[in-house]
């Protein structure tokens, strides 16, 4: 294939300088200038040539022909299991722009996300579009400004704090009983991602901001309007969005009319309106009662080190980066109750006792199940919400000794690696919650193979708060409901771009206890 395209550019440019005009000359120019420098170039320059690659490389479409139509993450498994390498993949994409490597073992990713954590950054298009919809809060600075904001806002996430929160997730679970009992239709059948998400926003909205924004009872509530067309985002228009701006500059590519980029555009302005509104609405009302209140801006604020704006862009990614998350995990909690009845039945009979011995749900109680934390981190593992993420090299570094030169984008697929066999032994795609009841796992050796919060100083700040929180809504929904799928309703296919969810949602058949 290189060959031919040798050759087809030799007869380009015999073309170019015997028979046009000036202007479609200079054109001409420019747009052979940009295939060779983009395309041919990087073919037999690029300084990742040596690195193990997947063998069906295609000249134009690198190895993303082979992505298509693959639920996100597994064809990086497949490649991490069949192709020989000593911790990185090399992987091309479309065009050669989107050429990166991936890494492939605890050991490689420990690299990148802790040991050399700041030889990195998120690439320059993710934060352009973080920056749009979440401003420059804790998830979208880099460096030491990430260093300051990360010391500045841990304390609100402390065990203390977060275990103090577990009333509001608690009472919130109850109120989704009850939209599910209502919405549920004559046969108990019902679309439950939709409820969900609106669930775990107004849990976020208290726990962040002291305020309920009551989205179960109220959908046409206007944060979760926009929430809502930001998530539904399909992934080919996201796809499109991406290319865009990675081969135009972006004060060209935000003109240009992209399904994608008018709902981005329009989502982020709308978003830091309502939530500077919310900020001005309780520092009105914070005056009195601020140092009783015990809600994470609320805690923040009387640390003293953030201004208004920088608040806003906190409570912006809070409520971003706290909602969605959860919300398909609870989805996915409820396909594999639905599908697994011996979980289901085993997991309610563990809890059933503890919800009765108290009216007050607390974190000591939700703490005392074993086989509650052990269903909820087998879920995390198998479902993890961010399927892979990305960073770039912003220097020269190694990872696994192998050295990287600067300005390489680098996969870290945290769903291929949570499934790794090599680690989690032949039945790793098993959804098997007692393998965290055993002695080696409780012993913490695989803990690097458990990657859905990502490790190091850029690892999820609301790990603890995500588990209390599904851990309360799932013991609410099991007190009340026996699950089963709905009628139709097959294997759901991930799909999301953000996060990962079952596309076109998940009917569930629910029976009231
Ligand atoms: C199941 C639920 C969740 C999952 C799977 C999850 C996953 C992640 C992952 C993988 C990252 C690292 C992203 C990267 O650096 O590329 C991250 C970062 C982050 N998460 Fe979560 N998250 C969850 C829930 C939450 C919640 C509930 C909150 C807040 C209330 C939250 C706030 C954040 C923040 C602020 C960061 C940025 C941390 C930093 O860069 O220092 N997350 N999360």
């Amino acid at each position: 294939m290189p060959v031919s395209v040798l050759l087809l550019a030799r007869q380009y440019e015999f073309f170019l300088f015997s028979n046009s005009h000036l202007v479609t000359k200079t054109f001409l120019i420019v747009a052979y200038a940009f295939l060779i420098s983009k395309l041919v170039l990087p073919y037999f320059t690029s300084p990742l040539r040596p690195l193990p690659a997947p063998q069906t490389s295609h000249f134009f479409l690198g190895h993303s022909q082979e992505i298509e139509g693959l639920p996100p993450g597994q064809v990086f498994r497949k490649w991490i299991e069949q192709v020989p390498n000593q911790g990185v993949i090399h992987y091309k994409g479309y065009l050669h722009l989107g050429s990166a490597i991936h890494v492939t073992t605890p050991e490689a990713m420990m690299d990148v996300v802790s040991t050399h954590a700041y030889h990195y950054e998120k690439p320059g298009m993710a934060r352009k579009l973080l920056s749009m919809i979440l401003g420059n809060g804790l998830v979208n600075v880099e460096g030491d400004e990430h260093k300051k904001q990360r010391k500045n806002v841990t304390p609100a996430f402390s065990g203390r704090h977060i275990k103090d929160l577990v009333p509001i997730f608690w009472a919130k679970g109850h109120q989704l009983g009850d939209v599910i009992s209502r919405e549920a239709r004559k046969d108990g059948s019902l679309e439950v991602t939709a409820p969900i998400s609106r669930a775990t926003l107004d849990i976020i909205g208290s726990a962040c901001i002291g305020k309920d924004f009551n989205t179960l009872e109220n959908s046409d509530n206007a944060l979760a309007k926009q929430y809502s067309s930001l998530f539904d985002i399909k992934s080919i228009d996201m796809l499109l969005y991406y290319l865009t701006n990675e081969i135009l500059p972006y004060w060209l590519a935000k003109w240009i009319p992209l399904r994608a980029t008018v709902t981005i555009s329009q989502a982020a302005s709308r978003l830091r309106e309502i939530t500077s509104d919310l900020l001005t609405e309780k520092q009105q009302g914070m005056n009195d009662g601020i140092r009783h209140q015990n809600d994470i801006i609320a805690i923040l604020t009387r640390t003293g080190n953030f201004t208004d704006d920088t608040l806003t862009d906190q409570l912006l990614t809070f409520l971003a980066a706290g909602h969605e998350t959860t919300s398909s995990t609870l989805s996915w909690a409820l396909y594999i109750l639905a599908t697994h009845p011996d979980i289901q039945i085993r997991l309610r009979n563990e809890l059933q006792p503890l919800l009765h011995t108290d009216s007050v749900m607390t974190a000591d109680i939700l703490d005392s199940s074993s086989y509650l934390q052990a269903f909820l981190s087998e879920l995390l593992r198998l479902y993890p919400a961010a399927p892979l993420t990305t960073r770039v090299t912003l220097r020269p570094t190694t990872i696994a000794n192998i050295p990287i030169p600067t300005g390489v984008l680098v996969i870290i697929p945290i769903w291929a690696l949570n499934r790794a066999s090599s680690t989690w032994g032949p039945d790793a795609d098993l959804f098997r919650p007692e393998r965290w009841m055993e002695d080696s796992v409780k012993g913490g050796a695989p803990a690097l193979a458990f990657n859905t919060f990502l490790h190091g100083p850029r690892s999820c700040i609301g790990q603890g708060f995500a588990r209390y929180e599904l851990k309360a809504l799932l013991a609410a929904l099991l007190a009340r409901f026996e699950f089963e799928l709905a009628q139709g309703q097959g294997e759901p296919v991930p799909d999301g771009m953000f996060t990962v969810k079952p596309r076109g949602g998940l009917r569930v058949k629910v029976r009231e206890l």
